[in-house]
């Protein structure tokens, strides 16, 4: 499909491959679906506290960046694993700094995610 993706369509086909590799991504990484449940269950107890507009769009900004980056990983994996099949310590090392980084987004996501509980819980007028 290389001649189609390089004629005319070429926004049309780049946005379904997008979606195509969010499908993979979804149906295949275990930690991808775990990241999903998660955001299922803060946006439920988002709608329970009644976060601000302000509050929502950071915690947005924080959720969309944990999926980007554990994708952003996940592609880093499986290039490196096609690049390099056999084990190798400088591979190694940039799938944990991968993962670190993903890690480091996951913790200032739960931060984030908490203080607004907390904010809302326990200092607002009801
Ligand atoms: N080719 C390799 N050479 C050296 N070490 C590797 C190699 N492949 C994996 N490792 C080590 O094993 C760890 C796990 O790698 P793997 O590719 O299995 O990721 P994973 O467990 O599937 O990660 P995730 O849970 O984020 O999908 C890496 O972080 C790295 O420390």
């Amino acid at each position: 499909m290389a001649s189609d993706y390089r004629g005319k369509n070429k926004l049309h086909f780049g946005f379904r491959y997008a979606l195509s590799g969010l499908k993979v991504a979804i149906l295949t990484e275990r930690n991808i679906k775990i990241h999903f449940i998660a955001m299922t269950i803060v946006c439920i107890m988002g709608f329970i506290v009644g976060l601000t507009n302000l509050e929502w769009a950071i915690l947005c900004l924080a959720i969309g960046a944990v999926i980007s980056m554990e994708m952003m990983n996940t592609a880093l994996e499986r290039a490196l694993d096609y690049v390099e099949p056999k084990h190798q310590p400088a591979v190694g090392i940039a799938k944990d700094i991968s993962a670190g980084a993903v890690l480091v987004t996951a913790i200032i996501a739960m931060v984030i995610a908490c203080l607004f509980f907390y904010l809302n819980c326990w200092h607002k007028e009801w």
